[in-house]
Order: structure tokens, then sequence, then C-alpha cells
């Protein structure tokens, strides 16, 4: 709240028409502390940027006007879209008549929004209390601020948008961006999320609405890596959506226009980059949940010259590695015996192709680490997209799928072809792992799963990893009633454990990334690494393979609770920092230079890290004159 000066905070019928006065600049007030004066005078105001966005009294939020945005420091802390106040009043209506139809008979869980709605006001008016909550309960909330419950606020952001948080930077801004990133308060800033909104989780493109997805990570890096939350700053890039239903969307937040392409959409992400390095030199970015054409071309583009790293293709790769090992020793079997297993992938996207590339590596360095090793591992891998089984007869093949093409006589011996069906390419290959990264929902179908049964492993491995909870491609009950008490079961949102009967439960693992990022981003950040190398990625996944004891995977357990992803993400962190040191990349960070960084043994850089974990406690506050 501001500072009322005393006379005014004497009468409660003064604040109420001094409201009516920023509401209505136009209208005359007459009062004793203040004279009448001509309708258009303007409202003098002592802040600028966050300050008034955060002043109940002056803020208009997204009815700022442009001209109003550049005279005050507000240019990309809001979204692009400029609205009139009866637009705002009628977005809010929609939202609230919407909460009504909710509480009745609304979506599967309709306390999951009403939470988040609370959480996020406590986000808004008190940080240090927000995240005690969050670490406190991080099982119960997890699934709100984060994984699946984000999917929906994002689909309804227009609605429940009211204070910004974040920065906007939109195709209009292009030639303003290096200024502009100035008007963020912070002057250090070490994680970035950034999306373009192309591919928010399972649910297509959202448009300028997915910045609630960068907003959800960061919690994360707050709450299981101790990142300070005065230096995170989740990012929306709006270069524009081809969503239809956004397009014509008076509600609409976003630039209302299709999406840039080619070398104009590049040379938004360039200035983008180039600008925030300049402002913090020393930040991470973490692309997240970019449609996959731009997700590896950007990948490319960026990570030998940046601190970045993309979560879907690279982070995902290492929770899927440490889930496909976990499964082998949930067998009964050593790791080593990884290459040996037959796995189909449905889904050759960003993430898809992600998990691909890592296992296939991982198989190659357990065979030997050449190049027969990794080419001979390529014949682990069955591939199924949304036209079927990935053959070299594919035409306009994507070149990132091509590695993975079954030859099409080799495939023809197992009666396959070109296209073949999910089931059938299951029904055919038995294979050890089915794992799902493709966005559908309900995809592994009665027939697949019960083609899941005729698997050659002594303990099929069930992977149905895409987000939110609708787009899981099964639910654990089909799982385990289809294809058999004894499977291993992962799903990238949280579902319930299933009873089995007889005392017996399906243990439900949670693959989804937010093992990994959080330690990648803390690892890299206190290493002083300039680049996230493939190293330090592997080093992240091996450390989280190796964090499930043997009774724990016996017992299906192959991802830890995520009750204690604090602690894992510590170990990440500092398994990261350690290869960061041997891959003589780590360049140090604050007091720890590089050659006290080398000194350091194992407990001592976990004892470095944890040190660095920002906890919430409240800070004694002292006041000094500017
Ligand atoms: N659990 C996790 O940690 C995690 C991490 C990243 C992504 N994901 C999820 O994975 C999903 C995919 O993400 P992405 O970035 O790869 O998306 P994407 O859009 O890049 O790729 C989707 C892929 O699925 C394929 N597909 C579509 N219909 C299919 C069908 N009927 N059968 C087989 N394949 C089909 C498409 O052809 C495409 O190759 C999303 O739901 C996302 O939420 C989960
Ligand atoms: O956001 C998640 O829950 C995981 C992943 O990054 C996704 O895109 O689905
Ligand atoms: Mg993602």
């Amino acid at each position: 709240m501001p500072n009322f000066p005393n006379q005014i905070r004497a009468s409660s019928s003064l604040i109420r028409r001094l409201r009516q006065r920023v509401a209505n600049p136009g209208v005359l007030i007459q009062t004793r502390c203040f004279t009448t004066t001509e309708g258009h005078r303007p409202t003098i105001v002592h802040k600028r940027s966050l300050d008034i966005l955060h002043d109940p009294w002056f803020n208009k939020g997204t009815a700022f006007s442009m001209t109003e945005r550049d005279r005050l420091d507000l240019r990309g802390l809001l979204p692009p879209n400029v609205v009139s106040s009866d637009q705002q009043i009628e977005r809010f209506m929609v939202d609230l008549k919407r909460l009504e139809v909710q509480a009745r008979d609304g979506p599967s869980d309709p306390n999951a929004l009403a939470k988040w709605r609370i959480l996020n006001r406590l986000h808004d008016r008190n940080e240090t209390m927000y995240y005690k909550v969050l670490i406190a309960n991080i099982e119960e909330y997890a699934p709100i601020v984060y994984t699946p419950t984000v999917g929906i606020v994002c689909q309804n952001y227009s609605g429940l948008f009211r204070r910004p948080r974040g920065m906007y930077f939109s195709a209009e801004d292009r030639g303003e961006m290096m200024s502009m990133v100035y008007n963020w308060p912070a002057d250090q800033v070490d994680m970035i999320v950034v999306t373009d909104g192309s591919r928010i989780l399972g649910l297509g493109d959202l448009g300028v609405q997915g910045i609630g997805i960068s907003i959800g990570k960061l919690d994360l890096y707050v709450a299981a890596a101790g990142i300070n939350p005065q230096r995170v700053l989740p990012v929306m890039i709006d270069v524009g959506t081809n969503n239809e239903k956004l397009l014509k969307d008076p509600m609409y937040l976003g630039l209302q226009e299709h999406r840039l392409d080619g070398d104009e959409y590049v040379a938004v992400v360039d200035e983008f980059m180039e600008a925030v390095f300049t402002r913090w030199p020393h930040v991470i970015v973490q692309f997240e949940d970019f449609q996959s054409k731009w997700a590896f071309k950007l990948l490319q583009r960026y990570r030998n010259t940046y601190r970045m790293f993309n979560d879907d293709v690279q982070g995902t790769a290492g929770v899927a590695i440490a889930g496909l090992l976990g499964a082998v020793r949930a067998q009964g079997r050593p790791m080593i015996d990884f290459p040996k297993q037959k796995i189909v992938v449905a889904g050759a996207g960003s993430a898809g192709i992600g998990v691909l590339n890592a296992a296939r590596k991982t198989m190659a360095r357990m065979l030997g680490n050449n190049e027969s090793a990794f080419d001979s591992a390529r014949s682990q891998f069955w591939v199924v997209d949304a036209k079927g089984l990935i053959t070299e007869d594919r035409e306009d093949i994507d070149p990132d799928a091509l590695p993975f093409a079954r030859k099409v006589k080799e495939v023809g011996r197992q009666g396959l072809g070109e296209g073949a069906s999910l089931a059938e390419v299951v029904r055919q290959v038995k294979p050890d792992v089915l794992l799902g990264l493709s966005a559908v929902g309900g995809l592994f179908s009665k027939e697949v799963l019960e083609a899941m049964k005729c698997s050659t492993s002594t303990r099929p491995a069930i992977f149905a990893m895409s987000n939110p909870t609708k787009n899981a491609e099964c639910t654990p009950e089909e799982a385990f009633s289809i294809v058999g008490d004894n499977i291993i079961f992962a799903s990238g949102s949280p579902f319930n454990d299933v009873n089995l009967g007889n005392g017996h439960i399906g243990h439900c693992n949670q693959g989804n990334n937010m093992y990994l990022f959080p330690g990648v981003g803390l690892g890299t950040l206190l290493s002083g690494s300039s680049i996230v190398s493939d190293g330090m990625l592997q080093a992240a996944a091996e450390c989280l393979a190796a964090y499930m004891s043997e009774d724990d995977v016996i017992n299906g357990k192959i991802y830890p609770s995520i009750s204690s992803i604090r602690d894992i993400t510590k170990q990440v962190a500092a398994a990261v920092v350690k290869e960061a040191i041997e891959e003589d990349l780590a360049e140090g960070y604050r007091e720890m230079d590089a050659r006290e960084l080398k000194r350091l043994n194992k407990e001592e850089i976990e004892e470095y890290v944890q040190n660095n974990m920002w906890s919430p406690e409240y800070p004694t506050l002292v006041y000094k004159k500017e």
C-alpha cells in the first residue's frame, strides 16, 4: 500500500473520492486539501516502473497507453496489448462468472484454480511468506503453482491477470529492448526462464498467456534450488500467435497477429538475448516450451556463446535417462544392460528427440564410446510420430528425426513398414520400454497396452510423460490394470499411486524435468561456467539416477518423492559444479574464484552449494536515505 499523507489518512471518504479521481482523472473532486481544478490536469506521481504498478492509487494495469508506458518506464512490464478500462472490467467479469460456473460443475479439480488464486495473491503480497508456504508444503502445492494447474492458469490467463509479473518483449519492441531491459528494477538477475508461448505443455500455442509457464518454473527455482526470488525474471517473447481463437478473442492480452517466422523471428530473439546479457552478463537463460522447430535451432545458435539451455530438450532428456536406468535396475539387472533395452518412443518433437539423442549417447558410452557403438545403439529405438512409425521411406523427414528413422528392409522383417501404427509397432517389437512424449492424451489405448503385455521384459516400463494431466498417454490405473502389477510406471504430471488389492500398491512415479532443471541452473550459476556443457547435463542425469536406492527401484520407485526436491536439487547442482570444474569451465562465483573451486572435494562442493541456497527467512530491515 502507498504511504498516505496524514491529512488524507484521516478521512476514508476522501480516499474513496481520491480513488475515483485516479480512475477518472477528468472528474472533479472538492476537498479541503485539494482545491477544485480544471478537468484534464494530470496527476503528478513521484514514482515510476513497478512502483506504479504496485500502487493501487495509480495503477491502470493493461490500460496504460504506450506513450504513458514509455514516460513511466513501464515498457515491457505489461503484456503488449493496450486495452480500455471498459475492456478491463469486461475481462474481470468474465473471469468472475467463470469461477462461479467452475465451482458448480467445472474442471476435474475446481479447487486447484481457487488454491492458485490464493497462493498467487500471497505471492504478490509477501514473497518470503509465499516461498515458506510453498517449500513446507511442496508436495501439495507444486501441482498448483507448477504442472498441471499452471496449464489451466495459462489457458485462462486473460481472466486471471491482475498484477503483472516478469517482462514482456514483443515484436513491437524491436530496437527498444536494449533500453527497456533497464525497466526491470533488479540490478542482479541470476535466472531467466523465457518462452515464446508456442507450445505450452501439451496445450499448444497459447501466445502471451504462456508467461505462466516461466513463472511456474521460476517458482521451482526458488523453492527447490534456493535461487533468491529477487533475482529471477520470468520472460515472455511475444511474436504473435497462430492460435486462431486467441487472434479473435477481444480479451486477449498479446499481439493479435500471426507469429513472426524465419529471420524476423530470429532477429527478435537475438535482440532479446543481447539485451539481457548486456545488462546481466552472468545470467542463465532457460528456454521453455518453444515449438520444436525453433527449440533445436535456437539451442544450436546460442549454446556455445551464452549461458543457456533448453529445458524441454535437455532437462527432459536427463530425467528420462535417469528413469530409463532406474527401469533397468528395477528388472534386477545392472545399469550397464541399458544398451540391450528395446525402446518405443511415441512423439518426435523437442522432448522426444532430446530423449532419443541422450539415450543413444548413453548406450554408446556403455558400449565402448566409439563410432560403431554410437551407430549400433540406434537400432534399439523405434520412433512413432503423428504419421506412424518413422522409416527412411518418410517423405520430408524432419532432419532431427532422421538419425532414428528405421531402415525399411530391417523393419520389413518385423512385419512393419513406414507409418505403422503404434499398436502394431508395440505388438511386433515387444519393447522393454514404451515412452510417450506425444502430447496426445489416451494415446496408449487399450489396444496399445494389451500389446505391451507381450513385452519380452521381465518388468516392462511405461512412461506417459506428456503434460498436463489430460494429455498423459495413459493413467497409472489403465497401465497397471491392463499390462499387469509388475510394471514400472511414470507420468509427467502427478497421479496418485494405484491400489492393486491384496495390500499391494502400484507406484506412480513423476517423471518430470523439475528434478533436473533447478539443479542444472544452480550448478551453472555457482560454478561460473560460461556455457552449459553436455558433460554438465550428463552429470546431472547420472546424479539423479544414482539418487534412488536399490530397495526403492526394486519397489518400482525410479524417481524420488517431490518432498525431497530441495535435497536432490542440491546434489544435482553439486554434480554440475564438479563436472564444470573437471572440464575446466568453472570460472567461479562471487568470492569463490576458479582456483579455490578447484581445491574443493566432493563434500565441500555440496556444502558450498548448500550455503548458497536462499531460504525464506525475514531479514532485518534498516532504513537509509538515498
Ligand atoms: N515430463 C516431462 O518432463 C516433459 C518434458 C517436456 C515435454 N513434455 C511433454 O511432452 C509433450 C510433447 O512435447 P514436445 O515439445 O516434444 O512437443 P512437440 O509438439 O514438439 O512434439 C509432439 C510430437 O508428438 C507427435 N505426435 C502427435 N500425435 C501423435 C500420435 N497420435 N502418435 C504419436 N506421436 C504423435 C508429433 O508428431 C510430434 O512429433 C508435451 O505434452 C509436453 O508437455 C513432458
Ligand atoms: O512443464 C512441465 O511440467 C514439464 C515440461 O517442461 C513440459 O513442457 O511439459
Ligand atoms: Mg516445458
